[in-house]
């Protein structure tokens, strides 16, 4: 598909179809390019709203990103163009649509459910931390449903690339402390963190550190107040993913997300209750 990244897009090439959704920036419509007849989704950003907001530089970094990730669970930006007053992405159309409205549907997940989008979110985000890519807003709003059910992240707008800038910085990591050497594992389990609050969520229906004041939910946060309600009932296996994965030093979680991948870990979450 080299071709398609050096071609150079314009809007003449789509059929614009019916909205997929609105973001802050722009929307988001079904479209199918001539050509191919390839179906995509195509978000409209306006330029006046990016300058306004001081977005541009992340977007143009969201889109450096996400168009040189190839991962059956991370949403596929084809490429872009722009004309006088819009920018559009040419995004990888997900049939099933936003995992979140999903979850308020069902309330929360059964641990089978939770376990399959646990370990293709966890997949993911070993792909992309091979590739010093942290995505660093993993939530609900930013996961997508492709037509055959599996999970798609999308929206890699605060994600940052970590090639190690501590030796680019200052030519070689002898003499630095522990901190700052692990600070690049540390930066990655932005994401680890996050996969553990998002388990907790599918699994109970609301984040785990959530509270009426922000600054209610900030204490909880740097306190680690994790409690796991009573109701609905969580295998034991679960929790003791959901903690190791919030509470866990930070290598020790990412030494269990490569388990994860045989599915050790998860298989025991997903033993019928
Ligand atoms: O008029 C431009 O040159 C322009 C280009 C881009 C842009 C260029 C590549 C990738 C990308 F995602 C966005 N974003 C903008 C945002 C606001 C105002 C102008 C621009
Ligand atoms: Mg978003």
């Amino acid at each position: 598909v080299s071709g398609a990244e050096k071609k150079r897009w314009t809007l003449n090439d789509f059929d614009i179809g019916k909205p997929l959704g609105r973001g802050k920036f722009g929307h988001v419509y079904l479209a199918r390019e001539k050509r191919s007849n390839h179906i995509v989704a195509l978000k409209v950003l306006f330029k006046s709203q990016l300058q306004q907001s001081q977005v541009e530089h992340q977007l143009r970094r969201e889109v450096e990103i996400q168009s040189h990730l190839r991962h059956p669970n991370i949403l596929r930006l084809y490429g872009y163009f722009y004309d006088q007053k819009r920018v559009y992405l040419i995004l990888e159309y997900a049939a099933k649509g936003e995992l979140y409205k999903e979850l308020q549907k069902c309330k929360y997940f059964s641990e089978r459910r939770a376990a399959t989008y646990v370990a293709s979110l966890a997949r993911a985000l070993i792909y992309c931390h091979g590739k010093h890519v942290i995505h660093r807003d993993i939530k609900p709003e930013n996961l997508l449903i492709g037509a055959q059910g599996e999970l798609k992240i999308a929206d890699f707008g605060w994600s940052v690339h970590t090639f190690n800038r501590r030796r680019t910085m200052c030519g070689t990591l002898d003499y630095l402390p522990p901190e700052m050497v692990e600070s690049v594992e540390h930066d990655a389990s932005v994401d680890i963190w996050s996969l553990g609050v998002l388990c907790y969520e599918f699994l109970y229906g609301v984040p785990p550190f959530e509270a009426k004041e922000h600054s209610d939910t900030y204490r909880r946060i740097v306190q680690v107040d994790l409690k796991f309600p009573l109701k609905p009932i969580v295998s034991s296996a679960a929790k003791d993913l959901i903690s190791q994965s919030i509470n866990g030093s930070h290598q020790f979680s990412i030494e269990i997300l490569k388990y994860v991948d045989n599915d050790i870990r998860l298989k025991s979450m997903t033993k019928p209750m």
